[in-house]
């Protein structure tokens, strides 16, 4: 991989330790993935924040870095809520721990709110054609498919080392050829809502790590988009996807269509509604907001609490600043009883470890709850989820209808 004469300078340990470790860690990448160069980013998205995840050993792997990012840098959900940590009844012990990790990444001035939907904050504009270093694969998936951006789902520590650097190695989803389609999915019936996350949840099974086109009858909107990158980002690996006259890569370009197609008929769709009158107990515990949830996510859990009391624990994970924007539908939310979390979220924190039957309205959620919290995992939309938490198991008894 050809390094510039300064590039050159820093690996070879001139400009200090922590800038020789990050350079290393990517030319080692570079070489490995066929990189020319390494190239500019605008900005970077750090993920491996949440002590639940990282441990001590990733405490003190930043703890010992120095210096200050070159491009804006901001944090993946951490395993608390940052200024209200008692509340979701996580121990003073993670809490000491946590609060010492988000101390390391500020100090290397990374902005410290954590979210996996940095493209929804001010000051951190993602257009078309942009190179960034992103790490939550959901981030990452929105970023390539619905921003026309371009990143390779990077880990944390190879995230960290492009914000230190500013610049990330040139391959992968960075160059034109891999961002091609290469199996095409088709879906006769309309879709709406929570229907996407259960589309990504099949597909992602399907297509793995490459790249598909959706041909769809309906138009997603920006949060069906996200929940379908997020799930196809868990139950596979696909970190970029196009969607025909929507997303704005093959609206530009002329990609040709693949010649692996698969069609996705309703029936699977429901199969993944079905989890829900599956499980061997009932959901303790409802959660919305994986990813965290938009402007209009919030709007609409608001508008379907209004006036109504939780019987279940029900909570919503988004960022701090739409909070800050947005207190009349968090008043409302929380007049009802459930909990609008920031800096955080159902899997990431130890929290959700305590409950036995987790429902979510995420095809990501349903993914990754499981294995990460040790809970069954059921699937609802949203109505479906805040029915659930207001009138116990009703829709259980409604056979999970959507
Ligand atoms: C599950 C995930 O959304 C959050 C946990 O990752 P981490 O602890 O931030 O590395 C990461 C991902 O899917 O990229
Ligand atoms: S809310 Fe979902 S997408 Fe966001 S960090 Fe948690 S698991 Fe990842």
């Amino acid at each position: 991989m050809y390094l510039t004469k300064e590039e050159e300078q820093i690996l070879n340990g001139e400009a200090g330790e922590t800038l020789r470790q990050a350079i290393g860690i990517l030319v080692t990448l570079g070489d490995i993935y066929g990189a020319d160069r390494l190239i500019p980013i605008k900005s970077a998205q750090i993920a491996g924040v949440s002590y639940k995840t990282i441990g001590d050993a990733g405490l003190e792997w930043i703890s010992d870095l120095q210096g200050r990012v070159k491009v804006p840098a901001i944090l993946n959900p951490a395993g608390m809520d940052l200024e209200d940590w008692e509340r979701l009844r996580i121990s003073p012990e993670f809490a000491e721990k946590q609060k010492l990790i988000i101390q390391a990444y500020a100090k290397l001035g990374i902005r410290c709110e954590c979210t996996c939907t940095p493209y929804t904050l001010e000051g951190f504009d993602t257009g078309y054609g942009d190179h960034l270093a992103w790490s939550e694969s959901s981030a990452v998936s929105y970023a390539n498919s619905v921003l026309g951006a371009r990143t390779n789902r990077e880990g944390g520590p190879s995230a960290l080392s492009a914000a230190l650097l500013g610049k990330t190695a040139n391959y992968g989803f960075h160059l034109d050829e891999n961002r091609v389609p290469e199996i095409s999915i088709h879906v006769e019936s309309p879709l709406k809502g929570s229907d996407y996350g259960a589309l990504g949840y099949i597909a992602g099974k399907l297509a793995g790590s490459r790249v598909p086109v959706f041909h769809l009858r309906t138009t997603p909107d920006a949060d069906e988009l996200k929940a379908i990158g997020a799930a196809m980002a868990a139950s596979g690996a696909v970190a970029l996807y196009h969607v025909e006259g929507v997303t704005p890569e093959i609206r530009r370009l002329n990609f040709e269509d693949p010649e692996e197609k698969i069609t996705i008929e309703r029936k699977q769709l429901d199969e993944v509604y079905e989890t829900l009158t599956k499980v061997t107990r009932e959901p303790e515990l409802i959660t919305i907001g994986c990813p965290h949830c938009s402007a209009t996510e919030l709007e609409k859990v608001a508008k379907l609490l209004k006036g109504k009391t939780v019987s279940k624990e029900l909570w919503i994970f988004t960022s701090r600043e739409l909070v800050k924007h947005y207190p009349e539908y968090i008043k409302t939310i929380e007049k009802s009883g459930a909990k609008v979390v920031c800096d955080t979220c159902m899997v990431v924190s130890p929290a959700t470890n305590r409950y036995s039957c987790v429902m979510v309205n995420s095809g990501k959620a349903l993914a990754y709850v499981p294995g990460m919290c040790g809970a069954e995992a059921v699937y609802g939309n949203m109505e479906m989820c805040i029915e659930e938490a207001v009138g116990g198991s009703t829709a259980k008894k409604e056979g999970g209808s959507h």
